[in-house]
């Protein structure tokens, strides 16, 4: 039995549980549970992995990320489950294998994706999850998914409220509290009934008591970074709280958080959605997919938090307990508790005229970030 070298354990103020000790020679036939950790998750074998999966084969394959393909398998006891591979060995891999196993490994929640295990043995480096079959929230409002219109208004909502309990419970429940720093669409992924899983700890940190914030490299995707982590890399919970109030725009109107106009410009969309909410125009905001078919209050509370959640300054953003708060809430409460953006007496029925544009992937330079930022700052003041 050797103890695994891998994990850069000076590095890391607590305790690692995925520094156990580990038979590398030969992987065992069954994979072990261990029982002594609040809960449960196994050491499975390479063979048991290979055999679930039909040797990673890639008809099994679910998708890929930044550091690794993700396959679809069954266990010897019949269980779904999902497996990523992450791709070849580097520290950077190491490290968000580690940080993913070590979190993931710490928390449950119903809102969280749920880990079953790993294997770690010569470069070979996996991680079991719960199988989602409804696959991640972008392939519904961006992807293979997004003409089936499975999402109508009552599950975006579930999934709004479900991702921002998730959230919550990481931020004001676990200690030491954890920051997700990636949340994103293709982050929170459905289980059969829709219900939202957030998923993808591997840039997660965790913040000892105390500590309001801590400045680190930027990491994340561009489009969801709050501006003063895109910045200055000054990260804290609200960070999270910022990056949720664009996926809740995304999951209201269906649109990218970043969009390509004619012309190269590129648009956020805090900046989209801006003019509209000045103007009283939350219907416009709706995804057109939804073909009217959604509760106009919730519509226009959900947007008013969604801008709450992106406002420029961090101490002015809620916390992710207001906000699953608000967005449980009785209308009533929610009017009173939210500062609104808009006069309440405009005309919702009028139509702002806007120039429909093509939405491309959002993937730019930071250099464009930060000026989209800086741009959609000024004209929101
Ligand atoms: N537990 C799971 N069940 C079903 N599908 C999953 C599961 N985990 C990941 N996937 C799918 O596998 C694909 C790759 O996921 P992965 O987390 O590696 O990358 P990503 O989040 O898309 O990108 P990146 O990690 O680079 O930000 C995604 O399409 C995701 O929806």
């Amino acid at each position: 039995m050797k103890a695994f070298s891998f994990f850069p354990r000076t590095k890391m103020p607590w305790n690692c549980f995925c520094c156990v000790s580990q038979d590398q020679e030969e992987p065992a036939e069954t994979s072990r549970v261990h029982k002594n950790r609040d809960y449960p998750w196994d050491i499975y074998s390479l063979k048991e992995l290979l055999h679930a999966t039909n040797s990673f084969h890639h008809d099994n394959k679910i998708g890929e990320g930044g550091f690794g393909s993700v396959y679809w398998g069954r266990t010897s006891k019949g269980v779904e489950i999902a497996v990523k591979r992450l791709k070849t060995m580097s520290a950077k891999a190491e490290m968000e294998f580690a940080v993913e196993v070590e979190i993931l490994g710490r928390v449950r929640h119903r809102n969280l994706l749920g880990l079953r295990g790993f294997y770690a043995g010569g470069e070979e480096r996996l991680i079991v999850y719960d199988y989602m079959p409804n696959h991640s929230l972008i392939t519904h409002l961006h992807g293979q998914l997004a003409a089936d219109c499975l999402l109508d208004w009552p599950r975006r909502m579930s999934i709004a409220i479900g991702s921002a309990e998730g959230l919550s419970y990481l931020h004001h429940e676990v200690n030491p509290h954890i920051i997700h720093r990636d949340i994103k669409a293709s982050n929170v992924l459905l289980d059969t009934e829709f219900e939202a899983k957030v998923a993808d700890f591997g840039f997660a940190k965790l913040i000892p008591d105390g500590v309001t914030h801590l400045t680190t490299r930027v990491k994340g995707t561009l489009g969801y970074l709050a501006p003063e982590y895109a910045m200055w890399g000054k990260v804290s919970e609200s960070c999270d709280v910022y990056s949720f109030g664009i996926l809740l725009l995304e999951i209201i109107s269906g649109k990218k958080p970043i969009e390509k106009l004619p012309g190269g410009v590129k648009r956020d969309i805090v900046q989209w959605a801006t003019p509209y909410v000045q103007k009283g125009l939350f219907n416009q905001i709706a995804d057109s997919r939804l073909k009217g078919k959604f509760d106009r209050e919730q519509v226009k509370s959900t947007v008013l938090i969604a801008m709450k959640c992106t406002d420029n300054s961090p101490d002015n953003r809620p916390t992710m307990i207001e906000v699953v708060d608000w967005l449980k809430g009785g209308i009533g409460r929610r009017k009173k508790e939210i500062t609104n953006h808009v006069d309440e007496t405009e005309d919702e029925e009028e139509v702002y005229d806007e120039t429909d544009t093509d939405h491309e992937n959002y993937g730019m330079e930071l250099s464009d970030a930060r000026e989209n930022i800086t741009r959609a700052r000024s004209q929101r003041r």
